[in-house]
């Protein structure tokens, strides 16, 4: 979602749900410092634990178990390439509640590694297939319809995940994201910095070019917490 912007839910039942509002500050995940670039040190202190990324979290069967599930899938749907409220560009993408017990149990390790124990993950599991070049704006998810982390896997290639503040757009993280790690976000890296994938001509990690081919995530969120009756 575009910074500042507040966008309705698209029309009917969809998997994207990107609407700019409130940001309840919750918590805590691990990070691994060298896939991470701050713009200063006040912003690495900040996202400190919010904001992290695990190589090599998925084995090379592992990805290509998910793949195999996940093709005949994406391959029903078309390439969007405007959408309904041109956060994403050059997409498709879809919901998925029943998995193979193979994949689930990676499902499970992404949640038992991204959620504390007593948070409800979303049943549904998100799976978005940029194209080559495809590439995402910058948005904060919905905080109507997810909750305070967002986990995401990532198959194919590697890319570059862009954390910009709301409040001072000069506060930015890069977040290096290299094929089959798990990437999390929590609590101010989710609701008070915008994220980004980056499209191939700008994806530069610390300088260094970081090629961007077709990318599929597979990303786990959780429900919102209820607002408690006043
Ligand atoms: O592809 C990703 O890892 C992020 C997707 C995303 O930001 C979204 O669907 O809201
Ligand atoms: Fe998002």
């Amino acid at each position: 979602m575009h910074r500042a912007a507040a966008r309705l839910p698209p029309p009917g039942p969809g998997p994207l749900r990107r609407a700019a509002a409130a940001w309840p500050r919750r918590a805590l995940c691990g990070e691994a410092p060298a896939l991470v670039r701050a713009s200063g040190p006040g912003v690495a202190r900040r996202l400190r634990g919010q904001a992290g990324v695990r190589p090599g979290f998925l084995s090379g069967p592992e990805e290509a178990a998910l793949g195999r599930e996940l093709e005949p899938q994406l391959r029903r749907r078309r390439y969007q390439f405007d959408h309904w409220d041109g956060a994403i560009h050059g997409f498709r993408e879809t919901e998925i509640a029943q998995w193979s017990e193979e994949s689930q149990e990676i499902l499970q390790r992404v949640r038992g590694t991204a959620f504390p124990p007593g948070m409800s993950p979303l049943s549904l599991v998100h799976v978005l297939d940029l194209d080559k070049s495809g590439y995402i704006k910058p948005h904060v998810d919905s905080v109507k319809f997810c909750g305070c982390t967002i986990a995401g896997l990532s198959l194919l290639s590697s890319s570059v995940m862009r954390l910009v503040s709301e409040q001072n757009p000069e506060d930015w993280m890069d977040l290096f994201l290299p094929r089959r790690s798990l990437y999390i976000l929590r609590g101010p890296a989710r609701y008070e910095f915008t994220h980004e994938i980056l499209k191939d001509e700008e994806s530069f990690f610390d300088g260094q070019k970081i090629p961007r081919e077709r990318r599929i995530s597979v990303i786990c969120r959780n429900l919102p917490v209820p607002p408690a009756p006043s």
